[in-house]
């Protein structure tokens, strides 16, 4: 995941560059809250230096930039806040359909992490109990059954702790659409627990920031679960 606030940094352009040794699937583009703007200005470097497609990753309808390969159009299930259910979609759905965008729907969850999260605070939501993947589970069979094509797990960026095992295990014999898991995602343990867990994809923004050297680590464990199965 790339924060557009960081687009100007000389080391943003390092690490883009960097990304097309290893295996990156996606960039995911976005924010909660952004302050300079630069989604046009992060979607031309990673075209320019990669390609990587990029998928914005919206925090709310001002997110939306048209030179991006897809979007999550996420609605945030785990909430009962109508603005972030359909409000945006509604403002943003002429916008989207001209766009070009490959739309993606998905049922975007939040998990508590033990501390409130930018996220959970922006979208004034209460985040699914840590403990209580049934609960989980319900929301993200309601979800698909409502016709959404992804289910995003999230304990929120940065969070203390990632979503549970437990809880991705119990999504994942709830549903059959493919699974995101993000938020504090930030060893090797956390990643093989979660991809162990049912995860088809995972999501890491603060860990790679903060330390580069992460990715060739993350993406040989994303790549170990890649291969396919050795024949009997
Ligand atoms: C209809 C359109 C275009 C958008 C809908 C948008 C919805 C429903 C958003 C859900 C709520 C929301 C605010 C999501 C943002 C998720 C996101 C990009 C999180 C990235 O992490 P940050 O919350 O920015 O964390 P930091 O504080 O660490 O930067
Ligand atoms: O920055 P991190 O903690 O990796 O989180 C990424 C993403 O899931 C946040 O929505
Ligand atoms: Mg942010």
């Amino acid at each position: 995941m790339l924060d557009p606030d960081k687009v100007e940094q000389d080391s943003f352009i390092e690490l883009l560059t960097r990304t097309t040794q290893y295996h990156v699937d996606f960039f995911l583009v976005g924010g909660s809250l952004i302050t300079n703007y630069a989604h046009r200005q992060l979607v031309d470097a990673i075209r320019q230096h990669t390609q990587t497609p990029t998928i914005l990753f919206p925090g709310n309808c001002l997110h939306i930039e048209p030179g991006a390969d897809g979007i999550l159009l996420l609605s945030l299930i785990s909430g009962r806040n109508p603005e972030f259910l359909i409000g945006q979609h509604v403002i943003a759905a002429p916008l989207l359909k001209n766009s070009g965008l490959e739309i993606l729907p998905t049922g975007y969850m939040l998990v508590d992490s033990g501390a409130q999260t930018t996220v959970s605070y922006i979208s004034n939501t209460t985040p699914l109990p840590y403990d209580k993947p049934s609960v989980a589970a319900c929301t993200a069979m309601a979800g698909e059954m409502l016709g959404l094509k992804l289910i995003y797990l999230d304990a929120g960026s940065g969070a203390r702790r990632p979503v549970s095992p437990q809880m991705i295990a119990a999504v994942r014999q709830a549903v059959d659409v493919p699974i995101l898991v993000g938020g504090g995602i930030n060893t090797i343990e956390k990643a093989h627990a979660a991809l162990q867990a049912g995860a088809d994809l995972i999501v890491v923004g603060n860990a790679i920031e903060q330390d580069p050297d992460f990715l060739p680590e993350l993406a040989a464990v994303v790549h170990s679960y890649n291969q396919a199965p050795v024949q009997a």
